[in-house]
């Protein structure tokens, strides 16, 4: 379990994350939400030990800087260079710790429907099938904790139903997956819980926090104080 104790990000003086403490409870499907800049992707690499903060961030206790072998980042897609010449079969590869594992590989392009598309190069993929590829290679290695950056972000129907398939999986199978995610009606269904978040945490809790009051509270907090 993860817990976040008066975690804070500061760049060039300006205040990205503030006094940030959350425990979490169960394992699941876990959102992230709030406005654009936000924080949503800093509050992301500062858990993971990728941007430099105040206070902690623990997996089981333990800072989680010291815990990446357990935890797995698909970061936005647009931050992938696709020019760079390489298969899908070899990057979903890249994803397997330390031995060559085919049957894995195997399996992981069958259930995200790469098969057939195992000797494409990356600039010649759908913003899905990229999407996909990313999350198999992340599945290679086997984590318990997975952090996704905006997923479903300008994919299709077929690609979001493969990638939510591979969720519920995840989730049946005991693992933690915080995703962050703008779209609120998909979000009742998919999340056991959310973390609302502009700059602050202002709320977390089961989709049934998602109501006008709290939403327009995170995203137009200028109308509250007028
Ligand atoms: N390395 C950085 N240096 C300076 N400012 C940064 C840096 N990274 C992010 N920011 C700023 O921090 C704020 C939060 O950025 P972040 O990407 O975490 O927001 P977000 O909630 O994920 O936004 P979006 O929904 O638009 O993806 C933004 O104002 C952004 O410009």
């Amino acid at each position: 379990m993860i817990h976040l104790n008066h975690l804070t990000v500061t760049i060039d003086g300006q205040r990205l994350l503030d006094d940030i403490c959350y425990q979490q409870r169960n394992s699941g499907i876990i959102g992230i939400m709030g406005p654009n800049g936000a924080g949503k992707s800093t509050l992301i690499k500062s858990m993971l030990g990728f941007l430099k903060h105040q206070g902690t961030a623990c997996y089981q206790h333990k800072e989680m800087k010291q815990c990446r072998q357990y935890c797995s980042y698909i970061p936005q897609r647009s931050s992938i260079d696709v020019t760079f010449p390489i298969t899908v079969e070899a990057v979903v590869r890249s994803g397997a710790y330390r031995e060559k594992n085919d049957v894995n590989l195997e399996h992981q392009l069958e259930q995200f429907q790469l098969t057939d598309l195992k000797n494409r190069m990356l600039d010649t993929l759908s913003g899905g099938q990229l999407q996909r590829v990313l999350f198999a290679r992340a599945l290679m290695a086997e984590r318990e904790v997975y952090f996704l950056d905006e997923p479903f972000v300008g994919i299709d129907y077929k690609s979001t139903d493969i990638i939510k398939d591979m969720l519920f999986k995840l989730k049946n199978d005991g693992k933690t997956v915080f995703i962050v995610h703008h779209d609120i009606e998909s979000a009742r269904t998919l999340f056991d819980e959310i973390l609302l978040l502009n700059k602050k945490l202002i709320l977390t809790g089961g989709p049934e926090i998602l109501t006008d009051t709290n939403l327009k509270t995170v995203y137009f907090p200028e109308e509250e104080r007028r």
